[in-house]
């Protein structure tokens, strides 16, 4: 038994990703979608400031040090920021897509214990589309791309219209976006290249 449930599993008749021809380049940074997104923005003091590379095909790298306010055991990084880690990064695959997609099921397997300070060296990829259904994995590792495995995750991301987020987001938040210039770029990224 492979221990992945069926949700996990790309069915049979699911389709290689297909990356976009305006996807970031290989080894650029894909800056922050959100300010006061806890995983990659600046705007927020105890968030990870995930800083994410897209990479070859439709695959990201990411970096994320892991700070005092991310601890959960004295001295260990806590197990849901790691989840958070690993979503965020799998979020990032969005803009290699140009579909927007958030996580609808995210299956998260702890190998290591992460100290503090440590570089975790993330990477993702989606591996199959199905429908709306975005199957992707990530890792992160302790030490470098090619350090030992400290999490893993299979996720299953769903893909969105952009009013996903306008119809169910606080409207003090939604207004802000859609008044920010740097944001309603973001936004027309996707809304260009449907
Ligand atoms: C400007 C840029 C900003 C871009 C901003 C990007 C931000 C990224 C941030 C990082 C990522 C996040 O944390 S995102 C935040 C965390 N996630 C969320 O808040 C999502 C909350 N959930 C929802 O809103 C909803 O449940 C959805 C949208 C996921 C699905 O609802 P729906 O749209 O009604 O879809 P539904 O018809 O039920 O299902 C469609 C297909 O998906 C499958 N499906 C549905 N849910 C699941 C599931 N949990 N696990 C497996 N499969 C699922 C169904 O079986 C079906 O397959 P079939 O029958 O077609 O085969």
């Amino acid at each position: 038994m492979s221990g992945r449930t069926t949700a996990l599993t790309p069915p049979a008749d699911a389709r290689p990703p297909v990356r976009h021809p305006e996807a970031p380049a290989p080894g650029e940074v894909i800056g922050a979608h959100y300010d006061n997104c806890f995983g990659c923005g600046g705007g927020v003091p105890h968030g990870l400031h995930l800083e994410v590379r897209a990479g070859e095909g439709v695959r990201v790298t990411a970096e994320f040090r892991v700070r005092e306010a991310h601890q959960g055991a004295p001295g260990l990084a806590h197990g849901g920021v790691l989840a958070t880690a690993l979503d965020e990064t799998l979020g990032s695959l969005n803009w290699l897509t140009r579909v927007i997609a958030v996580t609808g099921r995210l299956e998260t397997d702890y190998v290591l214990p992460v100290p503090v300070d440590t570089v975790l060296h993330l990477d993702a990829e989606v591996s199959a589309v199905h429908g709306r259904k975005i199957y992707c994995t990530a890792t992160g590792r302790i030490g470098g791309p090619e350090g030992p495995v400290a999490v893993r995750a299979d996720a299953v991301f769903i893909e969105v219209k952009l009013e996903h987020f306008v119809n169910n987001g606080r409207p003090a938040e939604i207004k802000a976006v859609l008044s920010d210039p740097d944001q309603l770029k973001v936004v027309r990224a996707f809304e260009v290249n449907p």
